[in-house]
């Protein structure tokens, strides 16, 4: 296995379903040991995208390659060593523990009946993100952003090389967002997250790729791709871009959309 975490590059893909484009061509990279953050309106084909890297779809053209390796080339557990996913709604009629599913982290890891991550190693994703005190609730009485932070302990217990998160801070109150992407970013693996928040997109993603309709609208550092002409164009969001007080990263100033009512 290689030291440096991986890069996910996806070229040219495209994904039809019968008449519908929901990809149009895309090509991408997440630079290893990044975070990149995919943005775009409602429908843009963020989770298109990251199914892709995910396998749980194949694109109808092109391809997604972790280090120059076409995705569909790992075996299944191998894949799932290397990359972690969190899904945007996870249903399960299954009544795990808070602390099952965190262990659910290592299964990939198991050889035999023996899991090598520790009980510790559960205990310490629980307290990264503050939710040892739910370890034996179970999963059905748990509040969205509950759900929320337990999938990206059970991840993290992965120990992947590559995480792959859908909207990961849905759910979450601004400090409990804050404290993800923090720590998603302290963890050093490649990260490809889709977010709708700009600003904290800008503040915590070392690059950004910007869907629209399906297609690659811009990709870069957050500095260089988030202008207001960008986000009147895509968004159709008349926002002023200013730097942040003190990380001096670009800040998203809404002050409407282009067409619709003003306050
Ligand atoms: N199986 C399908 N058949 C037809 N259209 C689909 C299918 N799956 C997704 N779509 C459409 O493809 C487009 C892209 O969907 P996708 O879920 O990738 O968008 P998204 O950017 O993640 O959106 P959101 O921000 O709302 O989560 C949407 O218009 C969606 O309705």
């Amino acid at each position: 296995m290689n030291e440096q975490p991986p890069v996910i590059r996806v070229i040219d893909a495209s994904v039809h379903v019968k008449s519908k484009v929901l990809l149009d061509g895309v090509s991408c990279t997440a630079p290893s040991g990044a975070v990149t953050g995919l943005i775009g309106p409602n429908g843009s084909g963020k989770t298109t995208l990251l199914s892709l890297v995910a396998r749980w779809r194949r694109p109808s053209s092109g391809t997604v390659c972790i280090d120059g390796q076409p995705v569909e080339e790992f075996g299944r557990r191998e894949y799932a060593r290397r990359v972690a996913v969190v899904e945007q709604h996870v249903a399960t009629e299954l009544d795990l523990t808070v602390e099952q599913v965190v262990g659910l982290g290592a299964i990939p890891h198991r050889t035999g009946w023996a899991v090598p991550s520790s009980v510790a190693d559960v205990d310490d994703h629980l307290a990264a993100m503050r939710i040892g005190h739910l370890r034996s609730r179970t999963w059905q009485t748990l509040s969205g952003g509950e759900r929320q932070r337990t999938q990206v302990a059970r991840a993290l217990a992965q120990r992947p090389e590559v995480i792959v998160l859908d909207e990961p801070t849905n759910h979450l109150d601004p400090a409990a967002a804050y404290d993800l992407l923090a720590r998603v970013r302290q963890s050093g693996r490649t990260a490809l997250v889709a977010l709708h928040d700009l600003s904290l997109a800008a503040e915590f993603c070392d690059r950004l790729v910007i869907l629209d309709h399906g297609a690659l609208v811009a990709e870069g550092p957050p500095h260089e791709v988030l202008t207001s002409e960008l986000l009147a164009d895509v968004y159709g969001l008349d926002a002023e871009v200013v730097a942040h007080p003190r990380s001096g990263r670009p800040l998203i100033v809404t002050c409407g959309t282009v067409d619709g009512p003003k306050r």
